[in-house]
């Protein structure tokens, strides 16, 4: 079953079109990447999913519900953590947790057991000093914390990798994958190696237009499979064949990539020709990365 289905979503501030036409199903745990560069319109959409703004135009469901601006009643399944979440700085971890749960009116025994639980699940269990004396990412840690006391079915996270160093990010990505077991997870990000490296499915947002969607492997099927990397011993003869050959791209000052597969037995017998030595050839799988600046440039 699919926990939230955006359907032909549209949203203009004035005269500027943020979304057209945005069209996605997240299925039931997964971990689903929102992919697009700054201003590209997924807090927009995220807010839409929250009812937290009015959309212009397409439907949008969670579990199966359909979402209204306002007090909408999804929001009983929803997690949500903003891109900067905020916090009582004086209080420890648990006591934040504690009050979380008191203000969601859940019983004081049960509210015990679920901080306790989730502070294990975000590496917390063992700070018990102040808040304001925590790093983003143990913050991030927290908010995400948070976000899943209620058990949601769907758990919003915007950008919540973005400002963290590269241990932060990774201590936070696997607390998502982590979180799948009893959630459905929806992440945005500009951060492509994140997104590569957890999660499930992913869209790709351009221009207000969903332009790439689908599991890893079926975003890599429809676009380029796979690219061939040559790498020579000296930076001279890299720049002379990529002047007689354009399909070979240098990317850095001894390796060119080959995208077009057709081209490698004359470029290979152009180079046994000119004896000129070569140090690697390596095919290897697009990145997303390159994907996503395959899918818009066309
Ligand atoms: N309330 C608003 N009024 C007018 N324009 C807005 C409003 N909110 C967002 N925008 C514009 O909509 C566009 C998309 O913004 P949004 O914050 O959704 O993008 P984003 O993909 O989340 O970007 P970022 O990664 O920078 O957070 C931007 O050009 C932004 O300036």
């Amino acid at each position: 079953m699919d926990m939230l289905t955006l359907s032909h979503i549209a949203k203009c501030f004035g005269e500027k079109q943020v979304l057209r036409d945005v069209s996605f199903s997240v299925p039931e745990h997964t971990v689903f990447g929102f992919v697009g560069k700054n201003g590209a319109g997924k807090t927009t959409a995220m807010k839409l999913i929250l009812g937290l703004l009015a959309g212009d135009g397409g439907e949008i469901f969670v579990n199966g519900i359909p979402v209204h601006y306002g007090n909408t009643a999804t929001n009983r399944f929803v997690g949500y953590l903003p891109d900067v979440p905020e916090f009582y700085p004086y209080m420890t971890p648990a006591e934040y947790l504690r009050f979380c749960g008191e203000i969601s009116g859940m019983p004081a025994k049960e509210i015990k057991a679920r901080c306790e639980e989730l502070l294990c699940l975000v590496g917390l269990e063992k700070e018990n000093g102040r808040i304001k004396g925590f790093s983003r990412g143990m913050k991030q840690r927290l908010g995400v914390a948070q976000a899943l006391f209620g058990r949601p079915k769907l758990l919003i996270c915007d950008e919540p990798t973005s400002a963290l160093d590269p241990e932060g990010r990774k201590e936070l990505l696997d607390i998502l994958v982590d979180a799948k077991e009893e959630t459905t997870v929806l992440f945005s990000t500009h951060i492509l190696s994140d997104v590569e490296h957890i999660c499930d499915e992913i869209a790709f947002l351009h221009d207000g237009r969903i332009v790439l969607q689908g599991s890893l492997e079926e975003v890599r099927t429809i676009k380029r499979a796979a690219a061939t990397e040559l790498e020579l011993e000296r930076s001279e003869d890299a720049q002379m064949i990529a002047s007689f050959f354009p399909c070979l791209k240098p990317i850095s000052r001894n390796s060119l990539l080959l995208e077009d597969a057709e081209c490698l037995p004359d470029i290979l017998r152009f180079l046994a020709d000119k004896r000129i030595p070569i140090l690697r050839i390596e095919r290897r799988e697009a990145s997303l990365e390159e994907l996503f600046m395959e899918v818009v440039r066309t």
